[in-house]
């Protein structure tokens, strides 16, 4: 699987310029790289404009869902949908979507852990259902939302079924930049899985955001990073025979004695 994660810079508040501005990333690098998968990064069509949400989030995961359908049917593309702010129930989630190449919906994930550096529990409401691994293609897949990264509880029972790729979205601050880049690290190399991130490059509010998207590979190697200031796209073909090896060569699965763990 040939995979694209954007690292993007996002225009504050301005969901319709934003979303014009991921179709064209998507038509620029459908005809240049031709990837199977796409990855956006977290709140993407607004930023981090927490007091503007209850004005800017999408209302029932509208129109952001149908806009990627439409991208991924047109593109003959999966879209791992980065995260928007998105108003259900009278409540704003952090919500993450995943579409398939015919238009389908395959998975939906509501940020579960809200930033308390950035009071985010004034805005947004944490999500109530753990992270479940998904498949594209026949591949599962997991996926998490930034500050999710800390938490690795959450990431594991998805290895424990099987999860050959962790997606990570994200707005992570370049201030943490070295927690950033070394929790990736540590989960690729304890799942002996995929890592996959995109994150935002650029300023808001004061807050540099950290850009070093990654690919890494189940043994912890990188393959690719992004820069830490630049827009750019990272294509990157996947071979899954690297996470068979390393499970049957490093077999921490079978080694595990859940019984003793807390
Ligand atoms: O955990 C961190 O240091 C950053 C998390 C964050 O900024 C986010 O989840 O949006």
């Amino acid at each position: 699987m040939k995979i694209s994660t954007y690292q993007m810079n996002i225009i504050p508040g301005q969901p319709e310029q934003n979303r014009n501005k991921v179709a064209d990333w998507i038509a620029k690098d459908c005809k240049k790289n031709q990837p199977d998968t796409i990855v956006l990064p977290e709140m993407w069509t607004t930023a981090y404009t927490l007091s503007q949400l209850d004005d800017l989030a999408d209302l029932d995961n509208q129109p952001t869902t149908s806009f990627l359908k439409e991208l991924a049917i047109k593109n003959n593309i999966n879209i791992i949908g980065g995260s928007f702010a998105n108003k259900k129930n009278g409540q704003i989630y952090n919500t993450s979507i995943v579409i398939n190449r015919k238009g389908e919906l395959v998975y939906e994930y509501d940020k579960i852990h809200l930033v308390p550096m950035l009071n985010e529990h004034h805005y947004l409401c944490g999500g109530e259902s753990a992270a479940k691994v998904f498949e594209l293609e026949g591949i599962k897949m997991g996926l998490i939302i930034c500050y999710d990264l800390r938490f690795p509880e959450l990431i594991r029972p998805l290895a424990l079924e099987e999860a050959e790729i962790l997606f990570i979205v994200a707005e992570w601050p370049s201030a943490r930049r070295h927690h950033w880049r070394t929790l990736q690290l540590a989960r690729a190399i304890e799942n002996q899985m995929f890592v996959i991130s995109s994150n935002r490059i650029g300023t808001y509010d004061n807050v540099n955001f950290s850009g070093n998207s990654m690919f890494i590979n189940p043994s912890g190697d990188i393959i690719k990073e992004g820069s830490n200031n630049e827009e750019e796209i990272l294509t990157t073909t996947l071979d899954f025979n690297e996470v068979k090896n390393m499970r049957q060569n490093v077999p921490v699965f079978s080694s595990r004695v859940p019984d003793l763990y807390m």
